[in-house]
């Protein structure tokens, strides 16, 4: 495992009660690996899935980065996640239904990023102070719970949700940390997938949350720059003379010469 310095694309939910999905994740191409002890594990198997989530870190993802989602804080389970948490090199800490940053509180001892979930009604107005906690290193919208919270009729409806997924990214941005979309549940729709990645990126996520092994590689495309945005900024960085100018038939400042940096910092250029 190594330390998580550039934002992750794709990070994939990986039930700790499922084995044959632990072990397929070992060889899947996702930025970061969430081994959930949360809402994919049925109660009766709280135990089991911790263990097996400890055997699975210790033993099967050399080279992989690696975070676990505990259960929410105030729920029973909590205490016994983070307590199987003890002596495992992990990369973050994924924290369900974060309402307000004393909710990070049973987890600061762990001394890892936190990876906070905005998922109720509540969290959207308490986001930026949340985001900009010294151990909070990214957002993750949890717009399942969120749609349940907001009673939508159409359920995962992102136009009816849409006022709290940019209140996601500006508080993650206001805050200085990342953000992470919501996972897209309709597994077998794969242009579905690529188009809600497309608009999430185009939103301001640096990544977005996955539940099945074929939406990572998608996911990786849609997150990272496309040789055409490449070649792009390479021209825009090269003809940039500073301060207001004509490039490509269009004004370019210095804050689109920086973007065009990070894109192809981002882009290994
Ligand atoms: C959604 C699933 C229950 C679908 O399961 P299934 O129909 O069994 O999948 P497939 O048969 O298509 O699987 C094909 C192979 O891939 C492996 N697999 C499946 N999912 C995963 C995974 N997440 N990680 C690793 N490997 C996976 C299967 O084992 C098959 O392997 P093979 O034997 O080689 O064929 C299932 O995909 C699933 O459980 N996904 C994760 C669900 C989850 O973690 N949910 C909780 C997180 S989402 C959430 O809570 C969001 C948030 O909180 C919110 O509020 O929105
Ligand atoms: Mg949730």
């Amino acid at each position: 495992m190594t330390p998580i310095e550039y934002a992750p694309r794709s990070l994939l939910y990986v039930p700790g009660s499922n084995a044959r999905a632990l072990e397929k994740a070992q060889g899947l191409a996702a930025d970061v690996l969430i081994i959930d002890l949360e809402d994919a594990v049925p109660a009766d198997r709280k135990g089991a899935a911790r263990e097996a989530m400890r055997a699975a870190v210790l033993a099967s993802f050399p080279g992989k980065r690696v975070a676990v989602r505990v259960n929410g804080t105030g729920s029973a389970g909590q205490a016994a996640d983070i307590a199987a948490l003890a002596g495992l090199e992990l990369d973050a800490v994924v924290l369900p239904k974060v309402d307000a940053v004393a909710d990070l509180d049973p987890l600061r001892g762990l001394g890892l990023p936190i990876f906070a979930m905005i998922e109720t009604p509540v969290a959207i107005y308490a986001a930026r102070d949340i985001a900009a906690d010294r151990d909070v290193r990214g957002l993750i919208a949890g717009l399942n719970d969120l749609a349940h919270e907001l009673r939508l009729p159409d359920g995962m409806d992102r136009g009816a949700m849409s006022h709290a997924i940019q209140a996601i990214v500006l508080a993650a941005r206001a805050g200085g940390c990342w953000c992470f979309d919501g996972v897209y549940n309709a597994i077998d729709d794969a242009a579905g997938f690529v188009a809600e990645a497309d608009e999430g990126r185009r939103l301001g996520f640096d990544g977005k949350t996955l539940i099945h092994p074929s939406q990572v590689d998608p996911c990786n495309r849609a997150f990272a720059p496309s040789p055409r945005e490449i070649a792009a900024a390479e021209a825009l960085v090269a003809a940039a003379t500073g301060g207001a100018q004509r490039h490509d038939g269009r004004m370019i400042e210095d804050m689109h010469v920086a973007a065009a940096r990070a894109l192809l910092e981002r882009a290994g250029r």
